[in-house]
């Protein structure tokens, strides 16, 4: 997508392949900075630390990861430090155990002498992959917006939660996507962005729906089930960092809240989903996810900009007060309208979702 004029995928590889560029996304929305990542630490650091998020692009990252700790040793052992060393990283989002198992199973099969190029040629895949993923995505959510517009007669009032745009994948973003493309057809649409503390992906939403001229309204995470009940809000859009077969999504902490309040208004909440966001291993949302836990500090301190503009860190509560921090929550099927795939608009359960299913699904074994 543009940032000012020119165009910026989420992350890239050099041209002699000796690095990956990231746009430090602990930097925005108040600074926009790229980075270069030459090694396995850096990449594993860079995840860890949400300089990269978003369940896509980690994959990615992590995938270009791998090329990087290739370079140094290509080695069966090599190889396998070096995933086990990524997929540590972040526990719920199932794209960095695709995007990992993908890579290996490729690699594993190659001559150590054959792996990096194989590995910088696949990792390169799944980001074009991914840009593809969330452009058709985008096309099937567009349609659904135009569809209540016609409706409605009016803007379409959009909810979204924490950030499932462009930064959060290569390109497009499975949220904004269709925001974009409903908005450059000119079907009038506005965003209510949900702030989601305490890591405030919200305003990575708004920066990005800033830069692309979409009307959006910042709002704080307890303002969405008032705004439902006022009937100023016409659908809810979600991401998501792991998907059952039965349609069960995991996404950032405080989406679960949004879909009670969705259906107790009766207002439609679709997740939008990459199918390599789709766990087919996992029968038990709440038993089988891990949900990462993050540092207490991300709640005790709030980071911004000071009145003179000076990015800087305000204590809100004591370091002495206990602290829980889950980062993700498991929204049953039965609060979703449906998912918003590549392939199109599908109900949230497994009779509809089996056509995803890849041919043998224990190809993905990997994923456990
Ligand atoms: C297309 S991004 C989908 C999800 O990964 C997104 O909604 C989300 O929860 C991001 O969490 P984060 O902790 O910022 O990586």
């Amino acid at each position: 997508m543009k940032v000012g004029d020119r165009h910026f995928r989420s992350l890239w590889a050099d041209a002699p392949r000796a690095r990956v560029h990231i746009i430090d996304q602990t930097r925005l929305p108040y600074a926009f900075e790229t980075r270069a990542l030459s090694t396995l630490e850096e990449t594993a650091e860079a995840i860890r630390a949400m300089r990269v998020r978003g369940a896509p692009l980690i994959g990615v990252a992590a995938a270009f990861g791998v090329a990087l700790a290739l370079e140094r040793d290509n080695s069966d052992a090599g190889l396998k430090r070096a995933v086990a060393t990524l997929k540590a990283t972040r526990p719920t989002a199932v794209n960095l155990a695709w995007a990992l198992g993908r890579v290996e199973q490729k690699l594993l099969a190659l001559k150590p002498l054959k792996r990096t190029e194989a590995a910088w040629t696949e990792a390169q895949a799944i980001a074009d992959e991914d840009v593809a993923l969330n452009e058709a995505i985008g096309r099937h959510g567009a349609k659904l917006i135009e569809k209540l517009y016609l409706k409605l007669k009016r803007p379409v009032n959009v909810l979204t939660h924490c950030n499932a745009g462009w930064i959060a994948t290569v390109d497009w973003g499975t949220v904004t996507a269709p925001l974009y493309m409903a908005h450059d057809q000119k079907v009038p649409v506005h965003v209510w962005v949900d702030e989601t503390r305490p890591r405030n992906q919200g305003l990575l939403t708004a920066w990005e729906l800033a830069s692309h001229g979409v009307p959006h309204t910042l709002i704080t995470d307890n303002a969405g089930g008032h705004l439902m009940q006022r009937g100023q809000v016409d659908l809810v859009l979600v991401g998501a960092d792991r998907v059952t077969r039965h349609g069960d999504v995991c996404n950032k902490i405080g989406t679960y809240l949004k879909a009670l309040a969705a259906q107790a208004n009766g207002i439609p909440f679709y997740a939008c989903v990459p199918t390599p966001t789709i766990d087919w291993s996992i029968t038990d949302a709440l038993a089988q996810i891990p949900i990462e836990e993050r540092a207490p500090e991300e709640v005790r301190i709030v980071r911004g900009l000071d009145v003179h503009g000076v990015p800087s860190e305000v204590a809100i509560a004591s370091p002495a007060t206990p602290v829980a921090n889950p980062a993700f929550d498991v929204t049953p099927a039965e609060f979703v309208t449906g998912l918003i795939t590549e392939k199109g608009v599908f109900k949230a359960s497994e009779r509809d979702l089996i056509v995803l299913w890849p041919k043998s699904h224990r190809d993905q074994a990997y994923l456990t």
